[in-house]
């Protein structure tokens, strides 16, 4: 109790717009049991554990007290609060967690110090650089077309249920080895095998909250930290090749179009303020790894899952796709992708209810005040993703209904532009919004074109437990 009161009274009210006294904060007991839930679970999974804990314990300012292991975690489900949040990234700078390389723990020495991660004129630097990588994104369409081409050649070939995930997912790590890095991985062609299985074996673990609250555990000589640290060397090896690659390409004065890659590697050769060296350079690619191909394979997998339930979905995208493409999906282009609203409006419903990241965190750079109640510098401040979706607040008694229409007309011009951020929002959205948007709409094109898809009988509640590791086989059959 005494605790509790401590912690309420940092967070007290201090204008009209509160509506209690203090923040609402979650019971030490259920904080302590939330923590230890937290501690074996994948980060991922975190997001839903708060948000259980917001609808058992918040009130509806839209914002409580939570727990990141022993961080107290301000966790913000409020849109305004949000976009407050969003906008301001000098107030709200990214929470240092995954910064903590003194302790040398596992998320540290696999993510490293990206642009996704840093802050200030550093961040600004890398994001100068990397951002025209993604200025003329039609540059990459016929990468995205041939991979894309390549999978539905693939489940054509298959006999049986498509064990979805894992195939998407190499899908999407070729399209972004050929347009961002610049290398055909053949990860659907099975010759990637080597380094996704370290790369997996490192994302379901690196970020286990018990290696960042207790990084002393990574230095026991136990099996699992020989096995990580030979993954991490083998993944590493493999980065640092491909940027050899690159210094080489440069050296050689090959004269194709250039990659992320290409870009980031050009600084270190030419005079310039930005020069950024390999270890920033390593740091990014891997950044490039996490953040450009499973959220995107996730977010497919979801989506094929959402048309396997909803047949009547299914049948509106089929028609619109034919309709748009004129009869021939021959005559699809980046363009005619454009055209298509219903299929907009399904992409945005699937990423509300199944949004891949969830939890951006903060930390407030001085004493703010948020939804009236005032939250002192050096808070850890999270807008809950998953939480701002999920909110009948914010969309109404049918929250949990997958209804692509509310995107639509009228009715879409009513909801919050911060109750939707799935690639967040403000000066840290994120950079592969639109790159990912592309991947979506033309795999979706071209699949339903061919196939219809039909779930199995078990599998009609996945709502929150997909990832890319997880088995997940649909039935297709081939339109006539
Ligand atoms: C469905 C797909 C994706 C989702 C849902 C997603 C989501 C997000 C979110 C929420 C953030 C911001 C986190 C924050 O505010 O703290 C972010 C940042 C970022 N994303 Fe994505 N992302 C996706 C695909 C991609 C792709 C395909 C790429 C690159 C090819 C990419 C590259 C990045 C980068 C570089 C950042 C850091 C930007 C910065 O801090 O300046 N993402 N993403």
């Amino acid at each position: 109790t005494l605790i509790n009161h401590n912690v309420r009274s940092k967070f007290k009210r201090v204008d009209n717009k509160a509506k209690h006294d203090t923040l609402e904060t979650v019971g030490i007991l259920t904080a302590f049991l939330n923590m230890l839930k937290q501690f074996f679970a994948d980060i991922r999974f975190m997001a839903f554990c708060e948000f259980e804990l917001y609808q058992k314990h918040g009130k509806d300012d839209g914002i409580f007290v939570s727990y990141l292991g022993f961080i107290e975690n301000v966790v913000v489900i409020n849109p305004e609060a949000i976009k407050t949040i969003m906008l301001h990234s000098i107030t709200y700078p990214k929470y240092p967690l995954l910064l903590s390389s003194a302790f040398g723990d596992y998320a540290s020495s696999f993510f490293g110090s990206n642009l996704a991660v840093i802050d200030g004129v550093e961040w600004r630097k890398q994001r100068h650089v990397i951002n025209p990588a993604f200025y003329n994104l039609a540059k990459f369409y016929p990468a995205f077309e041939e991979h894309v081409d390549k999978f539905i050649k693939n489940v054509e070939h298959q006999k049986g249920p498509v064990n979805v995930p894992k195939n998407l997912a190499n899908m999407t790590v070729d399209i972004l080895g050929k347009t961002v890095l610049g290398q055909d991985f053949g990860a659907q062609d099975d010759k990637l095998n080597a380094i996704i299985d370290s790369y997996y074996f490192m994302m379901g673990n690196a970020f286990r909250p018990l290696y960042t609250v207790l990084p002393f555990l990574t230095k026991l000589p136990t099996k699992f930290n020989k096995d990580f640290n030979q993954h991490l060397n083998s993944f590493d090896d493999f980065i640092y090749d491909l940027i050899q690659k690159a210094h080489d390409k440069y050296k050689n004065g090959v004269d194709e179009q250039e990659t992320l890659l290409d870009l980031m590697v050009k600084t270190q050769h030419e005079d310039s303020e930005s020069k950024l060296d390999d270890k920033v350079l390593r740091d990014n690619t891997v950044l490039f790894f996490v953040a450009g191909h499973e959220t995107t394979a996730v977010t497919l997998a979801f989506q094929l899952y959402r048309l396997g339930l909803h047949s009547e979905v299914q049948q509106k995208l089929y028609e619109e796709i034919i309709d748009v493409v004129n009869g021939d999906i021959e005559n699809l282009s980046l363009d005619l992708l454009q055209e298509m609203d219903y299929m907009d409006a399904f992409i945005k419903e699937s990423m509300r209810l199944h949004p891949p990241a969830q939890l951006p965190g903060r930390i407030t750079a001085q004493d703010v005040t948020l939804c009236g109640y005032r939250i002192p510098k050096g808070t850890m401040v999270t807008p809950s993703i998953y939480g701002v979706h999920h909110s009948d607040v914010y969309y109404g008694q049918d929250v949990k209904q997958f209804r692509p229409e509310r995107w639509l007309g009228e009715e879409a011009k009513k909801i919050h532009r911060f109750a939707h951020i799935p690639f967040s929002a403000g000066p840290r959205v994120c950079l592969g919004n639109n790159f990912s948007l592309i991947e979506q709409k033309l795999f979706l094109s071209k699949f339903l074109h061919k196939f219809i898809v039909k779930l199995q009988p078990d599998q009609i509640n996945l709502e929150r437990a997909l990832d890319v590791n997880k088995d997940f086989a649909i039935n297709v059959s081939t339109r006539q």
